[in-house]
């Protein structure tokens, strides 16, 4: 390394390993194959090799406690003794066992359920698990209760400091902070307000950070992304107060808060009261956060900028930020800045240089975590001066024009496409009731109507089966023939156990967003770029880097066949714009609503090809509507406004018999249900059983007035439910909406579910429509 540095930091770095070595590892755990002892020595192996790779290409504020055997916000909860009575550990440290039936519910036995998210079954439930901010990242909610108290459970920052210095790396360690960490957190009682734990909480992490200071750390980093949020008073009073106590009582240890995904907007007085020694901001995401930090009046802080994009895989024209940094640090001092990514590199893949089979242009554009190590590195020595490193920053400038030249970035059909949107493009030809009608006619659907969302276990056989045909070990007429053969299975046992409406169950995809990139134009993927979701479980986002558009169709080919099987309505099934947006990388060289008007208009092509083809119900998931939502409310209605539009330009070119459908998954519909009513879909589906179908207040309070279907079956538990507590779920669901507006299908996709635990609960759900049309008199369908 350069003595011409400034300090280069990087927040936490992805944990699944560059071959996704944890999956395998966990996995094999969890199914008995290899021991605990195996597992944890593969964990330690991960995180040696992650130390040694950031001290190699630069780093000098190395992270500790960034890696995880599942998910970092569990991993508090441990720490902390957060630990609710159904896992029973009284025991100290807390086992791996307690640990994961925390993460996956306690089923079968002590490794936690089968694979996949956890169970609400006999044993112990799996933790609520929701989405990490606006990312494709899940953590497990906290969950608190009146006269919680914390002690100190597990010792697993202390652990990894003293495990990293051993191998002779000094590191800071990451903690979720205790205020972010409690708003994450939820009551059984509503009234219940989890940060009135605070002091007792903020104990427990004292005792952490003497430990740590006692072995030698002199920075702790806390994480405080609810920085970036409305906060109340009470949140900000929170804040002044942890950190007032943690600098009055703690020990002589340095803290940097760290900030990210947004601004820090009317919380940034707070932020620069707190009385710590550093403060982390995500520049990327909030450029004009540089001259707010200049002019604050805190000489003591120093200040890290995460100057390149943690949540984006493009190169950073290095020789432009540095023009844009260098004003800032003149005035800063040297002495007061850190290097950093905006955010943890966590949600970005490991190594572009595994990419074999990217095109040479594209490959050179893109810098997964290691490469943006190397340019933080860069960066950091150009801006303490070192010349040495001009011509890395020339080479950066040039792969940035090069990028924005680029004829394969630019496509002028598309452009006269876009120009061309209007009123019509984005409205359905009659309104909704108009519609319904026609579709009753049409389809003659009971009461109840049954279906499911799609996706039907991904089994190894299938996942197996699409791995030998990508190696070549199996041709394309026998991998279509396998498809076509699962496909064929699906839909016979769908009319045999008498489901009303079918699905083709998806055994063609490797992922629901995936899928369509390959085959839409403007998107590259690759091989292993894998982005941790949850546990074990990755995604491979498609890298959207040019205009996007539709060469041929996608799904009408497998929709087609699916139908020629069955006389029963056969549901196309489609991912919409906004889901492919928020579930890819994107171009960062037009404005996200335009890049989602082009995917919608891709869309919009197979939907009218699906029609033509006869397809007379198709489902446009938008799984990922809201987690797209900003952190500030204050932009929620642009972004909401741009989405819902992109959804309509998708789903409005068909006629009025046919049914368009959509899906979502962990939403809270409360404060977003204008703007679904405005997608104006013939039926929504959605995920309800776990909330006890409370989700649908929001569209009762709303009146909304076209169909639902609200989940009775939770997907994320190999637990089979029975039909009487489905019919239960119905019950809370006719409460709140007509009975002529009903459907019965799962909360999600089964995908991640087995064959034998799929049968028997949609045998049962089937029954609990059945049960529910004797039972009733006449519907008005
Ligand atoms: N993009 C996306 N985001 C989402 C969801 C989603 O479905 N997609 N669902 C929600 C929950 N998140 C999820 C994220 C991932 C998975 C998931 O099942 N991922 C699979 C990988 C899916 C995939 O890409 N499969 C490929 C590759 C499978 C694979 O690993 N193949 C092996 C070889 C075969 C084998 O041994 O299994 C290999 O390449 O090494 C395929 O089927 O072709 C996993 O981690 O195991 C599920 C839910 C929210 N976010
Ligand atoms: C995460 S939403 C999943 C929807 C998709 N159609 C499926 O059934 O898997
Ligand atoms: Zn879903």
């Amino acid at each position: 390394m350069s003595l011409l540095s400034l300090p280069v930091a990087t927040l936490g770095t992805p944990r699944i390993g560059p071959r996704r070595e944890l999956k395998v590892a966990l996995e094999g755990y969890w199914a008995g194959r290899i021991s605990e002892q195996q597992l944890l020595e593969d964990a330690a192996g991960l995180r040696a090799a992650n130390w040694a790779r950031q001290k190699s290409l630069g780093v000098t504020v190395i992270p500790s406690n960034d890696f995880s055997l599942y998910d970092q916000v569990l991993d508090t909860s441990v720490m902390v003794g957060a630990i609710p009575e159904v896992y029973a550990s009284k025991a100290e440290p807390v086992s791996l066992k307690t640990y994961f039936a925390m993460a996956r519910g306690s089923q079968y036995d002590g490794r936690g359920a089968s694979c996949g998210h956890g169970s609400r079954g006999d044993g112990a439930p799996a933790q609520e698990m929701t989405k990490w901010f606006d990312t494709n990242y899940h953590y497990m909610v906290p969950e608190f209760h009146r006269g919680q108290t914390f002690r100190l459970s597990s010792r697993k920052p202390i652990d990894e400091y003293e495990e990293a210095k051993a191998l002779g790396f000094q590191t800071r360690p990451v903690l979720i902070g205790p205020v972010t960490f409690l708003k994450l957190g939820k009551s059984a009682d509503p009234a219940f307000q989890p940060l009135s734990l605070l002091d007792d909480l903020i104990q427990v992490y004292i005792e952490v950070l003497q430990e740590l200071a006692k072995r030698g750390a002199n920075w702790v980093q806390f994480d405080e992304p609810c920085l970036v949020l409305d906060l109340d008073e009470e949140s900000r009073q929170s804040l002044l107060h942890a950190y007032d106590r943690l600098a009055k009582e703690g020990p002589a240890i340095k803290i940097m808060v760290a900030s990210y995904f947004g601004g820090l907007g009317d919380n940034l007085p707070t932020a620069l009261r707190l009385p710590v020694a550093g403060l982390h901001v995500d520049l990327v995401r909030a450029p004009a956060l540089l001259d707010q930090i200049i002019t604050a009046k805190r000489s003591d802080l120093v200040v890290s900028l995460g100057a390149i994009d943690g949540r984006n895989v493009w190169r950073t024209n290095l020789s432009a930020l540095r023009q844009r940094l260098d004003p800032a640090i003149a005035k800063l001092g040297k002495d007061r800045i850190q290097i950093a990514p905006s955010c943890s590199l966590l949600h970005v893949p490991v190594d572009v240089e595994l990419e074999t089979e990217l095109a040479s242009d594209i490959k050179g554009w893109l810098a997964f975590s290691v490469q943006k190590i190397r340019e933080l590195a860069t960066l950091a020595r150009a801006l303490a001066g070192d010349q040495d490193v001009a011509g890395a920053l020339a080479q950066s400038e040039r792969v940035t024009t090069d990028r924005g030249t680029s004829p394969k970035i630019r496509d002028a059909d598309v452009a006269i496409r876009m120009r061309a949107i209007n009123q019509a493009t984005r409205r359905r030809a009659s309104p909704f009731a108009s519609r319904a009608e026609i579709q009753r006619k049409r389809f003659k659907l009971p009461a109840f109507p049954t279906t499911t969302i799609g996706s039907f276990p991904q089994t190894a056989e299938v996942r197996n089966a699409r791995a030998a045909h990508a190696r070549g070990t199996m041709n394309d007429g026998q991998y279509d023939e396998f498809l076509k053969e699962e496909t064929a299975r699906a839909v016979r046992w769908q009319e045999d156990i008498g489901l009303d409406v079918l699905v083709h169950g998806e055994f063609e995809r490797n992922d629901m967003v995936q899928y369509f990139g390959e085959q839409l134009a403007g998107f590259a993927f690759t091989k292993n770029g894998w982005v941790q979701s949850y546990g074990s479980r990755c995604v491979r986002p498609p890298i959207l880097f040019g205009d996007v558009s539709r060469p041929k169709p996608i799904t009408v080919g497998w929709w087609r066949y699916a139908q020629s099987l069955t006389k029963k309505p056969m549901k196309a099934m489609l991912t919409g714009p906004v889901t492919i947006l928020n579930w890819s990388f994107v171009r960062d060289d037009i404005p996200r609503a335009e890049v989602c008007r082009q995917i919608a208009l891709a869309i919009r092509d197979e939907v009218g090809d699906l029609e033509n083809a006869g397809a007379a119900m198709i489902q446009i998931d938008e799984a990922a509507l809201r987690e797209g939502l900003p952190p500030r409310r204050s932009e929620w209605t642009a972004y909401l406004e741009w989405a819902g539009d992109c959804f309509r330009i998708c789903s409005s070119g068909v006629a009025d018999q046919t049914q368009i459908h959509t899906h979502m998954c962990y939403s809270e519909f409360n404060d977003i249900i204008d703007a679904i009513a405005a997608m104006d879909a013939d039926v929504i589906s959605i995920e309800t059983s776990r909330s006890k179908m409370e989700l649908l207040d929001a569209f009762r309070n709303y009146k909304y007035p076209n169909q639902i279907g609200p989940g009775v079956y939770d997907i994320h538990s190999p637990r089979v439910p029975e039909s009487s507590e489905m019919k239960e779920l119905v019950a809370l669901a006719r409460k709140r909406l007509q009975d002529s507006q009903l459907w019965i299908n799962p909360d999600c996709g089964l995908k991640t579910r087995k064959w034998e635990e799929v049968r028997p609960a949609l045998v049962n759900m089937v029954s609990a429509a059945r049960e529910l049309r004797a039972a009733s008199t006449p519907a008005d369908r």
